[in-house]
């Protein structure tokens, strides 16, 4: 008796968690799908999750447990390849686009399309930086900004700049024993990215800043919590001491200028100052710092990410290797007796190692995916996104598509040769209006390096083996410790 008793209370324990779940797990559908009415049923296929945090636990876990492509290929296993899935993403109801037609769709059309990105990355990037202005406001500043880090004539302007940094910081890095190869490219990236923007700071002041830039991606992609102890919380307290300090730069600045009224040469920062709209509207300062809060950033972190992951690419596969070593050989052989450094020409026949940089940009796919809403009800690859709705444009599945990438995941930068990728399938710069500024000046930044490191350096790994993490972005855990040495002479 007592054990029927037992049996009859475990079947309605089970039952009554089976419809707990059941209707938690519906709550969201029902909350954001009701009233779309009959346009619910032109939604692609997916789940929207646990309330309050939806899909969020199985992205992060994914990533979080290195099996990145699990989360997307738990939507296929359980609805189809579709290429686009309903989901709760970043506490909001999105359309997850994984397919390179989809992709280029919304990167491309502006009338139905605008940022979409969380407001949790809109309080650290800023509300007047890129991720939350558009049309004809976006236009506008992206003009301003875009033409000193464009065009032939600037790049070689900074190409010398570039590759002093650069030849300094190997020789010193191979120097100092074991470093953190990615923790050094990002500051020699950032250094970069400082010198054209504010034509240089202190030695103090760019770590401190390249510090708090560190803090703040990992609040980029993490859950908003706002209590001590998470990520988000302290990515907020380093956007304040970001702001503190840019704040006084600008100030100052703003106090230089106003006693140097004639000024040779011209920065970023001087072309935010000097701007006026059609109306004559001037930048405030809150708006010049989220500008320069998101470019700063931009401009640093992927350049130094993917310059680690294309040295090490290189230094894992010793045919390739070879390969790009006798390229920049070649390249020296040819050189005249009075020639000192890299021309842009150079870096226009190294095509090469282009190969291996567009690999290693697919591989990496440093941008794992870009937030946009929906301004209006639109089709897409026989789907509905609603309006209100964001999108996450998922590059990931865009670069790992077997169709177009057999054996995707292996790095072979043979594969590009004879091959143009059609529109939009291939997309590490993102497209459309939105399309990176800085990619000629990242990609030139990569060459640089990587010309001089192969040339004359290697690197040797502590661990080779350090587990690899994925968030705020893909990097081996111990950044990369390794100790960089001089090749000698046989070696060449
Ligand atoms: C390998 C290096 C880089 C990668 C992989 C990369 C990737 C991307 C991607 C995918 C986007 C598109 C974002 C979107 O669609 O919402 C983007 C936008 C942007 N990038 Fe880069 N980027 C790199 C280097 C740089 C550099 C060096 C700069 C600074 C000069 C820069 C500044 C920006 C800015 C300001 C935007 C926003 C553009 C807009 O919204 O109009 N990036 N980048």
């Amino acid at each position: 008796m007592m054990g029927w008793g037992l049996l009859v209370v475990g079947l309605c324990c089970v039952v009554v968690f089976l419809i707990v779940k059941w209707v938690l797990r519906s709550v969201n559908e029902w909350y954001y799908e009701r009233e779309l009415g009959e346009r619910r049923y032109e939604l692609p296929p997916g789940d929207l999750g646990w309330p309050f945090i939806g899909n969020m636990w199985s992205f992060l876990g994914a990533f979080k447990c290195s099996r990145p492509d699990s989360f997307i290929s738990n939507f296929a296993d359980r609805y189809g390849n579709s290429g686009m899935y309903k989901a709760h993403m970043f506490g909001n109801p999105s359309i997850i686009v994984t397919t390179a037609e989809g992709c280029r769709k919304v990167l491309t059309d502006d009338e139905a399309f605008k940022p979409g990105w969380p407001s949790s990355t809109m309080h650290l990037i800023g509300k007047h930086s890129f991720v939350a202005i558009f049309d004809e406001e976006h236009r506008w500043l992206r003009k301003l900004t875009s033409a000193p880090v464009n065009g032939h004539e600037v790049l070689s302007l900074y190409m010398r700049y570039i590759e002093d940094n650069v030849v300094v910081a190997l020789e010193k890095w191979a120097g100092m024993g074991k470093i953190e190869f990615l923790t050094e490219l990002r500051k020699l990236t950032f250094r970069i990215i400082m010198y054209i923007f504010l034509s240089s700071e202190s030695e103090q002041v760019m770590e401190l800043m390249e510090r708090e830039y560190t803090i703040l991606n990992y609040g980029v992609r993490a859950m908003a919590i706002n209590i001590p102890g998470f990520a988000y919380h302290s990515a907020l307290k380093a956007r304040k001491r970001l702001v503190a300090v840019l704040q006084s730069i600008v100030t100052a600045r703003r106090e230089w200028r106003t006693k140097n009224p004639v000024r040779a040469k011209k920065d970023m920062m001087d072309a935010l100052m000097d701007a006026q709209d059609d109306k004559g509207r001037r930048l405030r300062d809150e708006e010049i710092i989220d500008v320069l809060v998101m470019y700063l950033n931009a401009g640093h972190e992927s350049s130094g990410h993917i310059t680690m992951w294309a040295t090490l690419f290189l230094q894992n596969h010793p045919d390739v290797l070879k390969q790009a070593q006798a390229e920049q050989e070649e390249i020296v052989k040819k050189r005249g007796p009075d020639q000192k450094g890299v021309m842009l020409k150079e870096i226009h026949e190294m095509v090469y190692l282009d190969k291996v940089i567009d690999e290693t940009l697919r591989v990496v796919t440093f941008s794992l995916t870009v937030f946009r809403e929906a301004k209006k009800d639109v089709r897409v690859c026989g789907y509905t996104i609603p309006k209100g709705w964001k999108v996450l444009v998922w590059f990931r599945g865009v670069h790992f598509d077997p169709e177009t990438y057999p054996d995707p995941t292996k790095f072979d930068p043979s594969r590009w040769d004879g091959f143009t990728p059609k529109a939009g399938n291939f997309l590490p710069f993102g497209g459309g209006s939105r399309l990176c500024p800085g990619n000629d000046l990242a990609k030139i930044e990569i060459s640089i390096f990587l010309h001089h490191f192969l040339l004359n350096y290697q690197l040797e790994r502590h661990n080779p083996g350090s587990p690899l993490m994925y968030l705020p972005h893909n990097r081996p855990k111990d950044n990369c410790l390794g100790t960089i040495t001089r090749r000698s002479a046989h070696q060449k």
